[in-house]
């Protein structure tokens, strides 16, 4: 922005109010020379006759952003002559807030750079309290994961969310969709784990009556229900191959038939996918197509491990525990903690959700102590169990020297799974390396098989 002015800042005051966001003007030397009045209602009172510096305020330092770490986008700007943005987390009467930060560097006629006007937009999905709705976290992992997050929210773009299985992949779809134009309409999800090519087309694609053996009625396909919002397709991994072009054709024109009909549909959807595979290590190795590969994959989001995220432990135990008893407050002592953070969580934050809700079962006040913690850790390593390799020869994969189909092999695993960890759904989930949702599905729909 360039101003015809003689370089006081006198008249920025006014034109402060003419954002719809709160607002500050800031000189060069990093003080808050006005404010607007939505930054006053959303941010709290700042007396400016003392010339306050921006990261005082907003970050209760001494020195500013970057020389702690974060990224300064005042001092980017400086360099850059341009606007820069950034994911900040700003101390308010209400406690930590992540905001996004941008900044508008000001020239005056001669072209030399004046002042800042910085304006701040708060990001309801995020929350650095413990919050049941939103995703938590403050370190610097999460936040990185966040400033992207919110960043592809505003676009129409493909994302891919690659993740271990419990970093929170689905959270994150939802919380892109929410924040999305398409928030107002549906957001459609597909786990594609364990679905033959039949009924991967079927689910997606709809079918009509008499399509096939068991077409009782017409159904409507995800892909239409998804229409004006989002599809999310999880662990993508997972489609078949055969009917990975079918994807891509559906992608590329966003046009479909139902199973069993010649009409062409047309729909418009978002896409998010998400997996917990190495899908470059898939399409190197030609179990994945590198066509839908680069169509899926226009925005990629890694989502960290928690152990790579320790400093957002405690805030996470706050919600988790929260979410699992809204009545009665639980606490952990600092000895249990200490456990917890001692600990790798394979299973990340579903993990540590399970090793909580177990923690609270077993006990008897609201104070969670290191033994409880410890017990509810190591419940999963059960030390009796047969040896895996005894109790799987007895199920063959095979059938008078033929291989059985794919349906049944994988009812037979889960069956093995099933007796060899009695029962525990949790357990086997985990080994099978799928969420318990997805375990419940399968078990739901091989039931017939299996027993
Ligand atoms: N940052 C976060 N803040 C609060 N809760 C979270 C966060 N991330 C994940 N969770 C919670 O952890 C659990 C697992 O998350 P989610 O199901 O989204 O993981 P996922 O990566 O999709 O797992 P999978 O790959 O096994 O399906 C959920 O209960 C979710 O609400």
């Amino acid at each position: 922005m360039v101003v015809s002015c003689n370089d006081s800042f006198e008249g920025f005051a006014d034109m402060l109010e003419g954002y719809d966001c709160p607002a500050l003007l800031v000189s060069l030397d990093y003080q808050i020379l006005a404010i607007n009045q939505s930054y006053t209602a959303q941010f709290g009172e700042v007396f400016l006759h003392n010339r306050p510096h921006c990261f005082e305020i907003s970050h209760g330092a001494s020195v500013p952003c970057d020389q702690v770490g974060e990224s300064c986008p005042l001092l980017t700007s400086l360099h850059s002559g341009r606007k820069e943005r950034a994911l900040h987390v700003h101390q308010t009467p209400h406690g930590q807030v992540h905001v996004d930060v941008q900044i508008v560097p000001i020239h005056n006629l001669q072209g030399q750079l004046r002042f800042f006007v910085e304006l701040l937009r708060a990001i309801p999905v995020a929350n650095t309290m413990s919050n049941a709705q939103a995703l938590v976290g403050s370190s610097h992992a999460f936040n990185h994961m966040l400033e992207q997050i919110v960043r592809v929210s505003h676009s129409d773009a493909s994302v891919l969310l690659l993740g271990e299985s419990g970093t929170g992949k689905e959270l994150v779809a939802h919380t892109i969709h929410k924040s999305s134009s398409r928030a107002n309409h549906s957001l459609v999800t597909l786990e594609c784990a364990g679905l033959t090519d039949s009924l991967f087309e079927s689910e997606l694609f709809g079918h009509v009556k008499g399509a096939f053996t068991g077409a009782n009625s017409n159904r409507t396909g995800l892909v239409e229900l998804a229409h004006e919002g989002t599809l999310f397709l999880d662990e993508i991994g997972d489609v078949p191959l055969s009917m990975q072009v079918k994807l891509l054709r559906l992608i590329e024109t966003g046009s479909f038939r139902a199973v069993g009909c010649s009409t062409i549909k047309h729909t418009n959807f978002r896409l998010i996918c998400a997996t917990h595979k190495n899908i470059e290590q898939m399409v190197k190795a030609g179990e994945f197509r590198q066509d839908l590969y680069y169509r899926i994959n226009v925005f990629p989001i890694y989502l960290p491990p928690l152990r790579e995220r320790v400093d957002d432990l405690h805030l996470l135990i706050k919600t988790l525990l929260q979410r699992i008893d809204q009545q009665k407050e639980y606490h952990l002592t600092d000895e249990a903690l200490n456990a917890l953070k001692r600990y790798t969580f394979p299973g990340n934050i579903r993990e540590l959700s399970n090793i909580l809700n177990r923690a609270v079962i077993l006990t008897d006040t609201n104070l969670i102590e290191q033994h409880t913690i410890e017990k509810c850790i190591h419940i999963n390593q059960r030390p009796n169990w047969p040896i895996a390799t005894d109790f799987a020869q007895s199920n063959a994969m095979t059938i008078d020297g033929n291989w059985v189909d794919l349906k049944t092999a994988q009812a037979r695993y889960l069956s093995n799974l099933m007796n060899f960890y009695h029962h525990d759904k949790e357990h086997v989930a985990k080994v099978a390396g799928i969420s318990l949702r997805s375990l419940y599905r399968k078990l739901n729909g091989l039931t017939a098989k299996i027993e």
